[in-house]
């Protein structure tokens, strides 16, 4: 970036695995810290950061809706991605035994995928959810907690003077986050390297449409690698159209697929005018290089050296 240091927004304290995820999108960024998923949104829509990056999917825990919903609400473009191996630790303060515990305290997602684990360990506790895996660690650490072991990252241990007690605590050793990185301006989609791009689409009568949309990419070979739905029923959703003008609409379902396929390519754009047919509603979220980076899946980025 030329000597300009690119301020990324990412929700959590540090020692969180969206910083990590900030890093890898961004090296040498500078990470910005907010305590809810929205206002990393909001940040960058108000200049205060340039990216926000945002987790979206882990492969033990499934889809983070609340961003989908967020990625509806707000008008930012998806311009990148990064899978970030997510190695738990489960972490007390010093001196602390497993026996000792009553309670194990971290982001839902994190206690969702050290469910089984932690039953195994012989734990007699009760779990309970906060806003993020290392602002459970600062908590522990502020409150000086000797009855409450967090679920964060190595990283966190260690920013926060806590040891770890268990080692690779998630209940599978592939355990992968994938985070979006968002902007203020779409990236001009590409053909010399593999892009992916994600929509989201609805209908206001019936579901039939979904089989219409996906021949539409199934008759031109590309591949799909997320669909997800999310019930609307009874709820409407704010929708801000091309203009920045927001509505309030109602759906029965919200589609989000993921496609392996450029914007730039012409087989994308005509499934693209075929999907437009058949729906009410259609948003190109974003059209943008895939991380193509292969992890090793017995050891994370957070893993104690
Ligand atoms: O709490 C954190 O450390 C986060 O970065 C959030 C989050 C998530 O939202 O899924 C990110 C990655 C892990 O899957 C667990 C938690």
């Amino acid at each position: 970036m030329h000597g300009f240091q690119l301020r990324v927004a990412y929700q959590g304290v540090p020692g969180a695995y969206s910083e990590a995820a900030a890093g890898k999108a961004y090296p040498n960024c500078e990470a910005i810290p907010c305590d809810q998923f929205e206002v990393a949104f909001k940040a960058v829509e108000l200049w205060i950061a340039d990216r926000a990056v945002l987790p979206v999917e882990n492969s033990l825990g499934g889809s983070i809706h609340r961003n989908y919903d967020l990625l509806l609400r707000h008008r930012l473009h998806i311009v990148g991605e990064v899978q970030l191996p997510v190695h738990h630790c489960l972490l007390a303060l010093p001196g602390v035994r497993k026996e000792y515990l009553s309670r194990v305290i971290s982001h839902p997602q994190a206690l969702a995928q050290c469910e089984h684990t932690l039953t195994k360990l012989g734990l007699n506790v009760t779990r309970e959810a906060v806003d993020d895996t290392a602002g459970a660690a600062e908590y522990i650490a502020t409150n000086n907690l000797r009855d409450t072991a967090a679920i964060a990252s190595a990283r966190a241990a260690d920013l926060y003077g806590l040891q770890i007690l268990a080692d690779g605590i998630q209940d599978d050793s592939s355990n992968v986050t994938r985070f979006v990185m968002l902007a203020r301006e779409p990236i001009i989609p590409r053909t010399d390297r593999p892009f992916k791009t994600s929509i989201v689409f609805a209908h206001d009568k019936g579901t039939s449409v979904l089989f219409k949309v996906l021949s539409a990419f199934a008759f031109r070979n590309i591949s799909l690698t997320k669909i997800e739905s999310r019930p609307h029923r009874n709820r409407t959703i704010r929708l801000v159209d091309d203009a920045n003008v927001g509505t309030a609409k109602h759906f029965e379902y919200m589609f989000y697929v993921d496609f392996e396929a450029s914007m730039a390519e012409v087989r994308a754009q005509n499934a693209l005018a075929e999907v437009q047919e058949f729906t009410s509603f259609l948003r190109v979220l974003g059209s943008y290089p895939m991380d193509m980076t292969p992890w090793c899946p017995s050891r994370g980025d957070h893993q104690v050296p």
